[in-house]
């Protein structure tokens, strides 16, 4: 079974306002999935009620592709808000409380601790802690009962370099040991470079899921210049291989539908009696493509 997750129609309606729009995705095993989008795009309401902490309007979704229930929950460990710790107890007492809470088996705790580098601190007080050595430990009490999944809401929110480089290589360290991970970011660079799949949210709204690798590999986009920018925007337009066209600076970008050799481009123009005085193909990055989502979604 590969199936973690499956959403189908996912709605949700604060009054006449729609945080979550009919959202469908599914999640599979072993896998980082960010669930990326700016503030505000749905992405804390999705992820609460996929944990029964809120009523969908619309929709539902599977767990281990089965009816959600008790037992499937006990089978992810989240992180969906600031951890509450006891900020007077050592990092161990807090954990034997969670593993009281969870069931889990203190022969856990060290493993945990270890696992996310805070073993040799683990008699220090919580209140004690950097912000990023309190984040870790609650990583580390989310996967006390060794869970399948893992569910975190903006982990790097608040850290500094240091600490944001050490969730990161922790999150990637935790999925090499088979966990599934779904994490929700509005960061673009964190998704890049923690994730392997991404959800990308707007206004509520589903634009793209898929390989972080494909979103990548798509076909770019050229700059191209002519005296007569006029017409070389209107032979591009016309173009079947490119989809959207746009002015910056006298030079048009063009955003490619198939892959195309700038050559070849530049043969089709001359044909057309344009004759080019600048032609570079672009590799979009992640973010390029973000924006280029958000703004097909406003035309
Ligand atoms: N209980 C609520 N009542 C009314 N509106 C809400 C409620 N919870 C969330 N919203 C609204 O729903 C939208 C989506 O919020 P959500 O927290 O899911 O976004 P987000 O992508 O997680 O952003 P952020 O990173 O800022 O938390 C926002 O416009 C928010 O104001």
């Amino acid at each position: 079974m590969n199936k973690v997750l499956e959403i189908n129609h996912l709605t949700k309606k604060f009054g006449s306002f729609t945080a979550v729009n009919d959202i469908s995705f599914s999640v599979e095993k072993g896998n980082v999935y960010g669930l990326l989008g700016p503030n505000g795009s749905g992405k804390s309401t999705t992820l609460g009620m996929i944990l029964n902490a809120l009523n969908p309007t619309n929709g539902n979704w599977k767990w281990f592709e089965e009816e959600p229930n008790n037992n499937s929950l006990k089978r992810i460990g989240a992180i969906i808000e600031s951890p509450k710790f006891y900020p007077y107890l050592s990092a161990h007492k807090n954990l034997e409380i969670v593993a009281d809470i969870k069931e889990a088996d203190y022969s856990k705790i060290d493993e945990k601790l270890e696992l996310v580098g805070l073993l040799e601190r683990k008699k220090d007080k919580f209140q004690h802690y950097s912000l990023g050595m309190k984040q870790r430990l609650a990583i580390a009490g989310a996967l006390l009962n060794d869970p399948e999944v893992l569910i975190l809401d903006e982990p790097t929110n608040g850290l500094d370099p240091q600490g944001i480089i050490q969730i990161r290589e922790l999150i990637i360290k935790i999925a090499e040991q088979g966990t599934t991970i779904i994490l929700a970011s509005h960061l673009l660079d964190e998704v890049e470079k923690v994730c392997s799949h991404v959800v990308v949210l707007n206004q509520g709204k589903m634009l793209y899921a898929g390989s972080v690798e494909e979103m990548n590999s798509s076909f770019g986009s050229i700059e191209v210049a002519s005296t007569n920018i006029e017409s070389l925007q209107n032979a591009l337009s016309h173009l079947p291989f490119i989809s959207t066209i746009k002015n910056e600076n006298n030079k048009v970008i063009a955003v490619l539908n198939e892959e195309k050799d700038p050559a070849e481009i530049n043969k089709i123009l001359f044909e057309q009696g344009i004759v080019v005085s600048h032609l570079v193909k672009r590799k979009e990055s992640l973010e390029q493509q973000f924006f280029q989502l958000i703004q097909n979604q406003k035309n």
